[in-house]
């Protein structure tokens, strides 16, 4: 299957309960109640029992760019599996592409400060995480929990602010129509001020995944 950077935005138009937000500079989309309550609860669990703390390709030198904790999220655990089906069913993007499902868990404080998931052309890192799979492309990202005070994801070039809130999926595609990376996905995972934050991220690759 030839996967085109347009086909899997038209699919996504036809998804029932997804919504696209009204942009030309960036194709976003939102549902509620993607990823249900035992399914979210289950996903936590995993994220709580194998977090350690982030990393980030390239931080800018800032050691407080990134200060959540990660987890891979094992492709043979059945919650991992039963939320990639889902993920697939909706996107319609062959799992191959995928990297490895990965949970992040923010405390109080704690955030992921203004990036981009693509990795820049001629940047520092981008042949070390490049050169095998290629850039990035789309990312679906859902959050596990409602979070007491704090923890949105703002883009502030697409002038869009999400609040975190069990279950809710967001996705984009990190790449322009023509095929270059779209600087307007530049997003922050905005500091907790109260609560924990659980989040799942789908990366998916221009090529086939080799880790
Ligand atoms: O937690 C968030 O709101 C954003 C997470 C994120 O941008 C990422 O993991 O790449
Ligand atoms: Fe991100």
């Amino acid at each position: 299957m030839k996967l085109t950077n347009e086909s899997v935005a038209r699919r996504l138009d036809e998804q029932a309960g997804l919504q696209r937000l009204p942009s030309d500079r960036l194709q976003l989309f939102q549902m509620r109640g993607f990823c249900p309550p035992d399914l979210c609860a289950e996903l936590i669990a995993l994220i709580e029992r194998d977090r350690r703390p982030s990393t980030i390709a390239d931080d800018n030198g800032d050691a407080y760019f990134r200060t959540s904790e990660t987890c891979d999220l094992a492709a043979d655990l059945p919650a991992v599996q039963r939320i990639e089906t889902m993920l697939t069913q909706l996107c319609g993007i062959p799992p191959m592409f995928g990297e490895p499902l990965q949970g992040q868990r923010y405390a109080e404080g704690q955030e992921f400060k203004p990036h981009t998931d693509y990795f820049t052309p001629g940047g520092r890192d981008f042949e070390r995480f490049c050169s095998l799979s290629g850039n990035r492309t789309w990312t679906f990202m859902i959050y596990l929990n409602d979070v007491a005070a704090g923890g949105a994801t703002r883009f502030k070039m697409a002038g869009k602010t999400f609040q975190p809130e069990e279950g809710k999926l967001l996705c984009w595609n990190n790449r322009l129509p023509g095929g270059g990376v779209n600087a307007a996905t530049l997003h922050h995972g905005m500091k907790v001020r109260k609560g924990v934050k659980y989040v799942i991220t789908k990366w998916y690759r221009e090529k086939p995944w080799r880790g």
